[in-house]
């Protein structure tokens, strides 16, 4: 048994990351960068004029030379007292000072333009200036949002290197369980087939196949783990504990796996397991209960997932939480709360079974042994 925090360092330090592949940009959102990004390019990537008005050399009045617009650079040269009119965007021609704006010229009746002389340099954006050419603008590791995506195109990218999604595939388990409607007598709803593939997505990786297996006769988990093809990861559900039916630990012993992390002290979902099975294949066991099995997702599977990925484990925020939870000596208590930025509030409905909580909240809070209402903890951050 390992504490809390601990899991989530073993399981993001056990996987390499996955070795990676260059994409075009339309495919790489989502996906986390394999190398630095440099700029090709000076960005930006000439002396740009920041607004409309007159592109000026030395004092006016000014005689206007020509008319430049964006994309369609002039190539004469300024003198002294002689100006173009400019767009915002356009290349700023050489011998230009400054741009004097649209709203503080005046065109005189002979056709000049004058106004305040601008200091040297005002509304131009110098070549290079926010990065020269060869920076590095983003670290390996970075994930790959819309900003990224915009500014690799502006350093000039069409592709680029990442580390692709992690394949997940899902075995949920339990003979209990119906998968459509309003359960019979006895019965259960399976809340696991649905909630796992979008939580894998939102961990940043993607789930293959969802199957369901039988708990008996036993030897069919094990041959459904088999089965499951190209998954870096195999996630199974409600076969952790010690019953009769609950085979997942015997059978990774029978395959001669490597226990990376074996329960958990933390509450609910403390009998959550990872195992490395072959090189490079991953077992995660989460327990049956729905909300346990949340909790131990965003424990193991999460820091798994993102280091399959290449990317950090960042430090958790800690926020004052408010609220009744229990907290059990030595374990750490997981609850769902409602983060409004100074304070985190528990929410309401986060028995190991139940999810109302969890699908009300935004985060999940990490409930130290010593805890007191307002006292802080690190929060979870589900994402959006
Ligand atoms: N003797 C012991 N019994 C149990 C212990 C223990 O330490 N000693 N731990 C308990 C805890 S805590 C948990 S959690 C469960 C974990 O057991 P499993 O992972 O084997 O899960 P199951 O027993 O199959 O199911 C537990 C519970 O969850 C329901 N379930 C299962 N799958 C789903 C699903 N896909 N959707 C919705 N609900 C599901 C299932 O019907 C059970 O009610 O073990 C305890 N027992
Ligand atoms: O820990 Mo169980 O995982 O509470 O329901």
């Amino acid at each position: 048994m390992v504490s809390w925090a601990r899991a989530r360092v073993l399981a993001h330090g056990a996987a390499r990351p996955l070795p990676a592949r260059t994409v075009p940009l339309r495919d790489a959102a989502g996906l986390t960068l394999a190398d630095a990004l440099p700029t090709l390019r000076p960005l930006p990537g000439f002396d740009t004029a920041a607004m409309d008005g007159y592109a000026v050399s030395g004092t006016g009045p000014w005689r206007v030379r020509a008319a430049v617009r964006a994309g369609a650079p002039w190539a004469g040269v300024l003198g002294a007292a002689e100006c173009v009119e400019i767009s915002t965007g356009a290349e700023v021609p050489a011998g230009a000072m400054a741009v004097l704006p649209l709203e503080s010229a005046v065109t005189t009746d002979d056709g000049l333009v004058s106004g305040p002389v601008p200091p040297p340099g005002r509304h131009v954006r110098r070549t290079g200036e926010d990065a020269p050419a060869g920076r590095r603008l983003a670290p390996a590791g970075t994930g790959i949002g819309p900003a990224l995506l915009g500014l690799a195109a502006s350093c000039g990218h069409d592709t680029l290197p990442v580390r692709p999604r992690p394949r997940v595939g899902v075995l949920v388990t339990g003979d209990e369980l119906d998968h459509a409607g309003v359960p019979g007598p006895g019965r259960v709803r399976d809340a696991l087939g649905p909630l796992l593939p979008a939580l894998v997505a939102e961990l940043g990786g993607e789930t293959e196949e969802v199957r369901y297996v039988p708990d008996r006769p036993h030897g069919r988990l094990a041959g459904a783990v088999r089965a499951v093809r190209g998954a870096d990861v195999v996630v199974v559900t409600g076969s952790t504990s010690v019953g009769a039916t609950d085979q997942l630990r015997r059978l990774l012993a029978d395959a001669g796996a490597r226990m990376l992390v074996d329960t958990v002290a933390c509450r609910p979902g403390h009998p959550m397991l990872l195992a490395e099975l072959a090189p490079d294949r991953w077992v995660v066991g989460l327990p049956g209960n729905p909300y346990a099995a949340l909790v131990a997702a965003r424990t193991l599977l999460g820091p798994l997932i993102a280091g399959l990925s290449g990317r950090a484990l960042g430090p958790l925020p800690h926020v004052p939480v408010h609220g009744r939870a229990r907290p059990a000596p030595g374990l750490t208590r997981l609850v769902p709360v409602a983060w409004d930025g100074p304070r985190a509030t528990i929410a309401d409905g986060h028995r190991a079974a139940f999810l109302q909580g969890a699908a009300v909240g935004d985060a999940l809070a990490a409930i130290p042994p010593d805890w007191t209402d307002g006292a802080p903890a690190p929060l979870v951050l589900t994402a959006g």
